[in-house]
């Protein structure tokens, strides 16, 4: 029998090669760098494929999708966030979509803890300053490098999904007063109620009635939904300007949510205190001198909220699972329903 053709977009975690490579009726096509791969290499070496196995930086669209051809029954992606993908170039097609939903909660739930604090407590403005050795000019003074205590706040999930839930699960043991939610079932939790957080919570947590209450009511905001037309710039000028003054906004979840003029001119007019962003429009193409980067009160990663060792490599075995169980026909570790 013929083997079935997969490619490979990334060098991943040994541990995940090796299980591909101990199927003997698979043959493997490797992109030999753990840098993106060539959209050229992709849509050439795509054909006749019966699998893909991509992350969230190679877009999975109709041309790749029809470059692969009728042999393509699987694609794996090594993400959480599947926006990268055209769900009806696949469904029209039959192609199963994998995704990594829930081993990467734990690291980005602690990510955002990591952002909150730092956008509450200035640590990129106060990193900055030593840097550039302006410590010696900065004696204690009563106010220095002040901020908001997470302690007695309210904090409000743009999105409650699992990584919102185990976000709050976090928050409460720093002694938060109040969680507000919104998801696109407003009056409901989540689906995904996976740490059983709302039945069982210390606090209250409740339902937002709209986004203006969430945004007017919350210290700090998590921005942890999907990316659909829906939520695009879903946090923009309105919202940035009906939170508190002295609120914090974390985007863990796909930059385009937020609009990012908006969050510039909330930050110069201090109509907001602080952020902290894992993600970005346009990323990971933002320019040195892009007036975000110029923002004191604004932390920027360059979208590291899964990049612990330990969920990496699990991303990359469960995928090459997911590939391997599309193919076969079996039940996937986590399949994305199209
Ligand atoms: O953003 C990260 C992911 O979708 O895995």
């Amino acid at each position: 029998m013929a083997k079935q053709k997969v490619v490979v977009t990334r060098k991943f975690a040994e541990s995940a090669h090796k299980l591909l490579s101990q199927e003997p009726d698979i043959e493997t096509i490797q992109w030999e760098s753990d840098r993106p791969c060539d959209r050229a290499w992709l849509l050439e070496n795509a054909k006749n494929a019966s699998g893909i196995i991509l992350t969230l930086s190679d877009k999975c669209d109709e041309e790749l999708v029809s470059a692969a051809g009728p042999s393509l029954k699987v694609i794996a992606s090594v993400s959480v966030g599947t926006d990268h993908v055209s769900r009806d170039a696949l469904k029209k097609r039959s192609i199963r979509l994998g995704y990594t939903p829930n081993c990467l909660t734990d690291a980005v739930a602690d990510l955002s803890i990591m952002l909150t604090l730092m956008a509450q407590r200035r640590a990129g403005e106060a990193m900055q300053a030593v840097l550039k050795g302006d410590w010696p000019n900065m004696p204690w003074t009563p106010f220095l490098m002040t901020g908001p205590q997470i302690t007695g706040s309210t904090v409000g999930f743009l999105g409650f999904g699992r990584i919102a839930q185990a976000t709050l699960k976090r928050f409460i043991s720093f002694g938060i007063k109040r969680a507000l939610y919104l998801t696109s079932t407003p009056g409901k939790p989540s689906k995904a109620d996976y740490y059983g957080m709302v039945k069982e919570s210390p606090i209250p947590i409740e339902s937002a009635q709209g986004w203006e209450q969430l945004a007017s009511e919350s210290d700090v905001i998590i921005v942890g939904c999907n990316l659909t037309p829906d939520t695009k710039h879903l946090v923009g000028t309105e919202f940035l300007f009906k939170m508190k003054k002295t609120g914090v906004l974390v985007n863990i979840a796909r930059g385009p949510v937020v609009d990012t003029a908006a969050l510039v001119k909330a930050l110069e007019e201090e109509e907001i205190f602080g952020a902290g962003l894992d993600v970005i429009e346009n990323e990971p193409n933002i320019e040195k001198d892009h007036p975000i980067l110029r923002q004191p009160r604004c932390v920027v990663l360059p979208h590291v909220g899964s990049a612990t060792i330990e969920t990496r490599v699990q991303m990359a075995e469960e995928s090459v699972k997911n590939l391997i169980a599309g193919l076969k026909g079996d039940v996937m570790v986590n399949e994305v329903e199209l």
